[in-house]
């Protein structure tokens, strides 16, 4: 597929990340009349009118019937009632292609909800999607044929980078890694600027210190060919003030923090998958 290819995409399901994946797709010039979305109360639906442009229903079948490509954007917990409502009345599912973000539930889940012969692509995308730095983690089934795969990496490239996955495992480590990765930046950030603020700045500035940082430290890992490592001893002048500093993480051994929220994560991903 070289020209971009345009398919209906409906979203059931429309909270933060449904919100920001074709939020992102359509700031990146995927056309908003082939974008859709349905959620049972209405206020999310008129904001995304109004923002973007989209058709958007309270009447998950009616979207499911308009849409060439299902994505179910609801919470895992939600899942089988959805896909069984899904499966009673809306036709030709296994016509469709269906894709799910929904963190935990595995292939086996979705053709037990949906029946055997859907065509199934899990992702795990995270909500930088919003403004084209997210991260989708995506993996098939047997049945996805190369066009449906071409497609769905079109989708997400809109949105940043696409990775696909050859086994379905990896992708309970991609969205523990990339997927929550977002908020435990966000709460690092926090803990940052909280810090300056209790030293005398005002919030304002505290944040916009801690937020610029953030964009540099991002931009240079992501530019440079240097490892994290020798970047960050770049910054770790000896004797000086940021030695000091390095050592309370080392010390509060963060690296091992980082594993031990990740290793919960996945953990989680696991249980979501028999629990739903
Ligand atoms: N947030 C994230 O960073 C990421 C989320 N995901 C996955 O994305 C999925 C959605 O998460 P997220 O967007 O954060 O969740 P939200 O809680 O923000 O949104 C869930 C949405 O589902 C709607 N909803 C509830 N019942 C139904 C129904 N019967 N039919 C259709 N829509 C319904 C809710 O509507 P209402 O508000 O009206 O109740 C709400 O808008 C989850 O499965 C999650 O695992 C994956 C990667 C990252
Ligand atoms: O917290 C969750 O379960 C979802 C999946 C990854 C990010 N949010």
């Amino acid at each position: 597929m070289s020209a971009k290819e345009v398919r209906t995409i409906g979203f059931i399901g429309a909270g933060n990340m449904p919100q920001s994946i074709l939020g992102g797709m359509i700031k990146g010039g995927y056309p908003a009349k082939h974008v859709l979305a349905s959620n049972p109360s209405r206020p999310k639906l008129d904001l995304l009118e109004e923002k973007y442009g989209i058709y958007t229903s309270q009447d998950n079948h009616e979207i499911a019937r308009k849409a060439d490509v299902i994505v179910l954007s609801v919470k895992p917990q939600l899942m089988r009632e959805v896909c069984e409502d899904l499966a009673a009345h809306v036709p030709d599912l296994d016509k469709k292609l269906i894709v799910s973000i929904a963190a935990g539930l595995r292939f086996a889940r979705y053709y037990e909800f949906l029946g055997d012969d859907i065509t199934l692509i899990r992702c795990m995308p995270n909500t930088p999607s919003l403004v084209g730095a997210g991260v989708s983690g995506l993996v098939a089934d047997g049945k996805a044929t190369t066009a449906d795969k071409d497609f769905v990496t079109q989708v997400f490239d809109y949105v940043g980078l696409t990775i696909w996955l050859d086994e379905e495992d990896a992708i309970d480590v991609l969205g523990a890694v990339a997927g929550s990765g977002p908020a435990y930046f966000f709460e690092f950030m926090h803990g940052l600027q909280r810090a300056a603020e209790e030293l005398g700045f005002d919030a304002e500035q505290a944040r916009a210190m801690v937020q610029q940082t953030a964009l540099g430290a991002a931009k240079m890992a992501c530019e440079s060919d240097l490892s994290l490592i020798e970047l960050r001893k770049q910054v770790t002048s000896k004797g000086g003030s940021t030695a000091k500093g390095i050592e309370v993480y080392q010390n509060a051994e963060l690296t091992d923090i980082s594993k031990r929220a990740v290793e919960a994560a996945v953990a989680r991903n696991q249980e979501m998958a028999k629990l739903f």
